[in-house]
């Protein structure tokens, strides 16, 4: 089961300033909270979450943690090389949710995700750290990286100029490790174009036009130009929905990353990309299945 802490769900939705940067600190095993934090958590209508709470997992999540194995199973060197990783990417119109919902996922050890950490021209927010969630350039810097052919795909957004650097990420789906992308459509069919049957593509939706809005002003990072612009923006990105492999509607918090959760696992499950470690083991049943039983034990003579 992948259990995120109540305090965690908290910080994100009411108080992202003090959400612990990506990956850091280890998960609170559920087993561990109190009872009182053992309780679903849902976000009321006007998507305050409702506390106190908790993520408790369905039997969905059970049937997930069923197949945790299978990362192991891709990766072990008897059954051949390591698959290469695959890449996912969440895109959104800003608001929708989408840093959260990568927050979640990194803080999600047994997922065993790593963000591609994009290079940007745009001012660091307060509750950003250069190098984890962004690394901070100016436009010269990078356009010297973009023209030396060192950014797996570009966008210019909201004004803006956004890169994916290509090495880490090669060096991480070398690994047989998925990678994790948070960027836009832009971005996403240059990555579809340039590495197709790797790459799984989730576009994530507000539940309505008032509660992105409501979001992007809850999240109070942008000056109210920058909040106009992106949901000038928003109309633009939300029409792209159709060019994306799965669509989530972002209304329960707890719900989307449940959906997500199950989106990776079935993806890392495809037959083609588990095909080397299945077909090692079909050869090891199929020749142990051809061993001749030992004879049944002679009587003695007396
Ligand atoms: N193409 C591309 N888009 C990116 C990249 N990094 C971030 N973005 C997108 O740029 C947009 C703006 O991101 P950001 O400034 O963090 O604002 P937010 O969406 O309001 O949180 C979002 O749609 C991101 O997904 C990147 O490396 N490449
Ligand atoms: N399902 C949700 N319900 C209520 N608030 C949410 C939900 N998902 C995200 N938020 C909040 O909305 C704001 C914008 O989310 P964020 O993840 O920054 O969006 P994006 O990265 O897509 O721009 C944040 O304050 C976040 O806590």
């Amino acid at each position: 089961m992948f259990k995120i802490r109540r305090g965690l769900i908290r910080d994100l939705l009411l108080e992202p300033d003090r959400a612990p940067p990506y990956g850091a600190g280890p998960l609170r095993s559920r087993s561990n909270l109190p009872p009182s934090e053992n309780l679903p958590l849902r976000t009321n209508s006007s998507g305050v979450a409702d506390l106190p709470a908790i993520l408790s997992k369905t039997d969905r999540m059970r049937q997930i943690e069923r197949f945790a194995g299978q990362q192991a199973m891709r990766e072990a060197p008897e059954r051949g090389a390591p698959h290469q990783g695959l890449m996912l990417i969440l895109s959104s119109p800003s608001g929708a949710g989408k840093t959260t919902l990568t927050r979640m996922l990194l803080q999600t050890k047994e997922l065993d995700l790593t963000l591609s950490i994009s290079v940007t021209t745009r001012l660091r927010r307060s509750s950003e750290i250069d190098g984890i969630h962004y690394t901070f350039i100016d436009r010269r810097q990078f356009e010297t990286l973009r023209d030396a052919g060192e950014l797996l795909e570009w966008a210019e957004v909201h004004g803006n100029l956004y890169g994916t650097p290509r090495a880490p990420v090669a060096a991480v789906l070398g690994r047989g490790r998925d990678v994790l992308f948070d960027i836009d459509y832009q971005g996403t069919q240059q990555v579809r174009q340039n590495s197709g049957a790797d790459v799984v593509t989730v576009f994530i939706l507000p539940p309505s036009m008032k509660e992105l809005r409501a979001r992007l002003e809850r999240r109070a990072e942008d000056s109210p130009e920058s909040i106009a612009k992106r949901l000038a923006n928003a109309r633009e990105d939300i029409l792209r929905w159709a060019e994306y492999d799965y669509v989530l509607v972002n209304h329960d918090l707890q719900d989307t990353f449940d959906d997500l959760c199950c989106i990776l696992t079935a993806e890392r499950r495809r037959k083609t990309r588990v095909r080397e470690g299945i077909e090692a083991l079909v050869k090891e049943l199929l020749e142990e299945s051809a061993i001749k039983p030992a004879s049944p034990l002679q009587p003695e003579s007396s």
